[in-house]
């Protein structure tokens, strides 16, 4: 048997580019005055090797006059402009190489207009720089610089400036003095876990984890030692491992969730309290019933869901009820019903995390305490995920300051919203930047590419709403430049620039004409918006409209583009007729 259940990433380690520190330098030949002859500090933001976007994101550098290769100097006799000036420069150097794939996609108009791509880049921008800064500092070797103590100053001001525009509101419902949250922290604290952080119930999200005093950059909100981490080191000790390592292909990571469907009933486990604060119902995307499914028809997410159903349903069937009749004692049949193993599927999509443990191994593991952190766009915490081996724990640093009595929110991932609401049940406050619709185009041969062409950039294609764009120009209306390319070159492989001939106009008005049929048939694919006549609708059922509701808004921000585009179009054309 062949089994892996598919847990979500929500390691952010893999995707961080390398900032690297070079040596001191003093360059003599750089200063033309020898009474200024100065100490430069070379800092260098440099794109990681591994980044699957490393060709595009260097040639964006260099139209942005940067060397990628390159380092950036700083000077000890920088005037306080001349500092600002200089970090103003590395952030637009950061962005790009803080940019993910759909930022990538959608950055270039925003590049060109001055180069601030939204507040997840620019607060992961910031913090490399940070990194960058702290990490020369604590090499010792400039101690007597003041100019990177300035420096970091300036960085951790903008900083503070970011997180004023984020302002996430959080209404505390009620704190968790006599619960089973409360208990589950004391016996944390016991085991080592240090927390500046406590757990409320808060509007819309169940528990969150609220900052008791203000926590600055760079503080450690909550530090869980690695003996309170449920991770599959717990398996070996288990009676059912010997039977579990049998089966042919089971990841280690369904033995884990198989392990915790019978541990929750376990009155004697270390973990109880854990698993005693843990809700009886998920309700994530995955127990949507057939009403909130239907309430989907003509979205991906229908297919998102029915899928990642099926799939968990064949490994169910694989497993049971052959381990409850081949060894009933150890899996006993009232704790493996479908119900409860998708009940430790939901656990497990929302709940794990993934460990970079000290022996360089990814494990998913469960996380007492860390578990109430709730999900942001502009988290409080971006990086975390690696054991920390002088400490023998996992820490939760953070990127911006978090105020007492406001609520500490963490990165699961850039994720688009039909994810969140599959895999954990809800949607982000305000728009997510990561609503993309993939589309299905044919895309050119890598043979077709030799000579590259405005077909060739990208191989996958998607859009989102039109009015996270700034620029709705001709040429642009607010759709994203690859897709627009795309869409040029398989017209006329000769596409070369967006210069306002009567033939590109025409061609133009082919493009807009497409992508109106091609959304117009997809708007009516999801039905007229219908109210719902039976009172206050299931859980399920809303978050199903909700997320059509954001569909039908995509779908008809991008027909505007279009028709708006097709009549400046028309002008322009007009104006080439008389
Ligand atoms: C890791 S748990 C976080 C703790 C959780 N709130 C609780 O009470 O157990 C993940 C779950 O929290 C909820 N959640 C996380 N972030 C959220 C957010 N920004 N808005 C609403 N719900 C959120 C979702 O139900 C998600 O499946």
């Amino acid at each position: 048997m062949k089994l892996l259940v598919l847990l979500p990433n929500r390691l952010t380690l893999s995707s961080r580019s390398l900032l690297v520190l070079s040596s001191v330098k003093i360059d003599k030949n750089m200063i033309g005055d020898t009474s200024e002859i100065d100490n430069d500090v070379q800092l260098v933001l440099e794109l990681s090797k591994g980044d699957p976007f490393l060709g595009k994101k260097k040639r964006i550098l260099e139209v942005m006059g940067f060397d990628p290769e390159g380092s950036m100097s700083i000077r000890s006799s920088f005037t306080p402009d001349q500092l600002t000036s200089f970090l103003d420069m590395m952030i637009q150097r950061a962005r790009i190489i803080n940019l993910d794939e759909v930022e990538l996609y959608f950055s270039e108009d925003a590049i060109d207009l001055g180069g601030f791509t939204g507040l997840r880049n620019e607060l992961e921008a910031l913090d490399s720089i940070l990194k960058v800064i702290d990490k020369a500092l604590s090499s010792g070797k400039y101690a007597t610089i003041n100019v990177l103590q300035n420096l970091r100053d300036v960085t951790l001001d903008r900083i503070h400036e970011l997180g004023k525009r984020i302002g996430e509101e959080t209404r505390i419902l009620r704190d968790s003095n006599s619960d089973n949250e409360k208990c589950l922290l004391e016996w944390g604290v016991k085991n080592g876990v240090k927390t500046k952080l406590d757990i409320a119930h808060v509007e819309g999200a169940g528990r969150g984890a609220i900052a008791r005093e203000d926590i600055e950059v760079g503080d450690i909100a909550l530090e869980i030692p690695l003996s309170v981490i449920i991770s599959e080191d717990l398996l070996h000790e288990s009676d059912m491992f010997p039977v579990l390592e049998q089966i042919d292909g089971i990841s280690a990571e369904t033995m884990l969730l198989l392990w915790s469907m019978k541990e929750k009933h376990n009155q004697d486990s270390k973990y109880k309290l854990y698993f005693d604060t843990l809700p009886e119902e998920f309700n994530t995307g995955l127990s949507f019933g057939v009403d909130a499914v239907m309430a989907l028809d003509g979205t991906l997410l229908l297919e998102e869901i029915v899928q990642a159903k099926e799939h968990l349903r064949i490994q169910y069937d694989e497993l049971f009820p052959a381990l409850c009749d081949c060894h009933p004692d150890v899996f006993p049949r009232e704790l493996y019903t479908w119900e409860q193993f998708l009940w430790a599927c939901e656990l497990w999509y929302s709940n794990s995390m993934k460990v970079m443990f000290s022996d360089g191994k990814l494990r998913t593991c469960l996380i007492p305490v860390a578990g109430f952190l709730n999900h942001s766009m502009c988290p409080h915490i971006m990086h975390y995920g690696r054991i920390d081996s002088t400490t023998n724990s996992l820490k939760f640093p953070l990127s911006r300051p978090c105020n007492a009595g406001e609520q500490c929110f963490l990165s699961y991932g850039n994720f688009s919203s039909s994810h969140l609401v599959t895999f954990y049940g809800f949607f982000t406050q305000g728009d997510n930047p990561h609503d993309v619709i993939p589309l299905d185009i044919d895309v050119p041969q890598d043979e077709d590419c030799e000579d590259g062409g405005a077909a060739c950039e990208w191989n996958t294609h998607m859009v989102r709403g039109t009015w996270f764009s700034k620029n709705h120009a001709i040429f642009n209306y607010g759709l994203p430049r690859p897709l627009l390319n795309h869409l040029r070159g398989a017209r006329t492989p000769t596409w070369e620039s967006n210069t306002q001939t009567r033939e590109n106009l025409e061609i133009e008005l082919e493009v807009l004409g497409d992508l109106c049929s091609t959304f117009e048939g997809m708007m009516e694919a999801l039905g007229e918006a219908t109210l719902d006549d039976r009172g206050t609708p299931q859980w399920d059922v809303k978050l199903a409209l909700e997320f059509k509701a954001l569909q039908r808004r995509i779908f008809s921000s991008i027909l505007t583009s279009c028709y708006t585009g097709r009549k400046l179009l028309e002008l322009e054309l007009h104006k080439h007729t008389v």
